[in-house]
């Protein structure tokens, strides 16, 4: 096992029920601290590679191992534990509980993440209320139910709450693509420049060529499976 790597992907194929092959990838891996834009077209198996990366999708054939962990070696239920202890996901819509307040949806993920418990010895309240006034929410906007905050606001709560307790990986699908430019850059600053402080590797998944600059790595789809799409092909 190679401790420097964050995710080591080996002879990995993976189609959906009674579809074609999605993804075909003969080798990728990915370094502990990279921060990676990785792109593709639409339709290309970008979230379906993340739902392989976060143990969520198994492949049919192939290794899919993230932090160290086999995933295509561990039940269900034990890729649940390591998706918790080790990564932070960002997702498109956020998945905020919009009942629960922002800070509660934040410190709720140390519940369910014994590493991240360790990691937070017992800290979970001040780390979560650092993060959210870091990411500039106001102490009220913090005890505000999610569902009643801005679309820019709940991102920064969903930030946060894969933040916390320094997991080492951080997969985020699209989180941007609601935002302007200027609320777009601010969140990138705030999620890099707090993965760098942890050497926290970054996979970032978007369409949009602008935020190039904030990522020192970018891999196309493309270059790393071997499932060329319609679009791929009609060029
Ligand atoms: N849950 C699912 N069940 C069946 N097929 C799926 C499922 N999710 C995705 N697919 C199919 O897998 C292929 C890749 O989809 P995927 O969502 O991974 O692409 P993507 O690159 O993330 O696209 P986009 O950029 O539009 O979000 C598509 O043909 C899609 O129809």
């Amino acid at each position: 096992m190679n401790a420097s790597r964050s995710i080591a992907l080996s002879d990995v194929k993976f189609a959906w029920p009674q579809q074609p092959l999605t993804l075909d990838i003969p080798e990728w891996h990915v370094d502990r601290g990279a921060r990676i834009l990785l792109r593709g077209a639409s339709g290309s198996g970008k979230s379906t590679l993340l739902s392989l990366l976060s143990g969520v999708q198994t492949p049919q054939q192939g290794s899919v191992v993230v932090e160290g962990q086999n995933l295509t070696q561990l039940s269900s239920h034990q890729r649940d534990i390591v998706r918790a202890n080790h990564m932070g996901y960002i997702f498109q819509q956020f998945n905020l509980l919009p009942y629960l307040t922002a800070f509660d949806n934040v410190v709720l993920i140390a519940r369910f993440s014994k590493a991240r418990r360790q990691q937070l010895q017992g800290k979970a309240h001040a780390q979560a209320q650092q993060l959210l006034s870091r990411l500039g929410l106001t102490a009220a906007q913090q005890q505000s139910p999610a569902g009643n905050l801005s679309v820019g606001q709940q991102q920064r709560v969903a930030v946060a709450r894969a933040l916390l307790g320094n997991p080492p990986l951080i997969i985020a699908d699209e989180p941007t693509s609601a935002l302007d430019t200027q609320r777009r850059d601010a969140f990138l600053d705030v999620l890099l420049e707090m993965a760098s402080e942890h050497n926290t590797t970054v996979l970032f998944v978007s369409h949009d060529p602008s935020l190039a600059t904030h990522f020192d790595q970018h891999v196309e789809l493309a270059q790393i499976n071997q499932v060329a799409t319609t679009e791929e092909l009609a060029k």
